[in-house]
């Protein structure tokens, strides 16, 4: 079985979770809460700006040139194409301001970073992997369960589930299972234990901006 079959079987429960919480289901119904989309989406700045450094940080440490080549796109993508979409929201909402990051997203871009600098570059790959395949399959389970056509947020579900965005999906799961096929079971388990917390981050993540979560001092 590849690696990334094993993994999603142990962050399936995970992801039942996700698509359970009512961040996701009001997104879908287009019923969320203007302020807490904007919540996210301030959030979700700080974010992509760090993921973005995560993935230039594992490109460059690559030693598969292909595979540096690949991590050195994606953060180009994170930055380009899902900001063109934050972009857009922040025009059309007004959303200027800037926001403090909340201990979630500020927990997220270290848990990233840290990953990304010190750990072993597979399990740093492994890491950086539910960002884009939790987002993928979330994108894809609220478009074929829409039930309104008109949805304020639509521009947010087209990205996620989108071609675009699923080919990079695929290049990303298929170079985490190549790695892993090349990695001793340890050094597997590792990179399974990296992808569950990440998992866990992006429940969080939503969760946090449902509840406008900040700092209390
Ligand atoms: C928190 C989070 N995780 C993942 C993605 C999709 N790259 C995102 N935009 N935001």
């Amino acid at each position: 079985m590849k690696w990334t079959a094993k993994v999603w079987k142990e962050i399936e429960p995970i992801y039942r979770k996700i698509i359970e919480m009512p961040f996701i289901e009001e997104l879908q119904n287009g019923t969320l809460p203007l302020e807490k989309f904007q919540f996210y989406m301030a959030q979700d700045a700080f974010y992509l700006e760090n993921f973005a450094r995560s993935l230039a940080l594992i490109g460059a440490r690559s030693q598969d040139t292909s595979h540096a080549l690949a991590f050195i796109r994606f953060a180009e993508g994170a930055i380009v194409v899902e900001k063109a979409l934050h972009d857009s929201y922040f025009q059309e909402y007004g959303l200027t301001e800037r926001r403090s990051i909340s201990p979630t997203t500020h927990h997220y871009i270290h848990f990233l970073k840290s990953t990304s600098a010190l750990d072993q570059v597979e399990v740093a790959m492994a890491a950086v992997l539910p960002c884009f395949w939790i987002y993928k399959e979330v994108g894809d389970y609220i478009y074929k369960n829409q039930i309104s056509a008109k949805n304020p947020y639509q521009k947010w579900i087209n990205t996620y589930a989108g071609e675009e965005f699923e080919e990079l999906v695929i290049n990303a799961k298929n170079i985490c299972d190549e790695i892993a096929d090349n990695c001793t079971e340890s050094q597997q388990e590792l990179m399974t234990q990296a992808f569950i917390s990440a998992s866990r981050l992006e429940f969080m993540f939503w969760d946090s901006a449902y509840r406008l979560n900040n700092w209390e001092l």
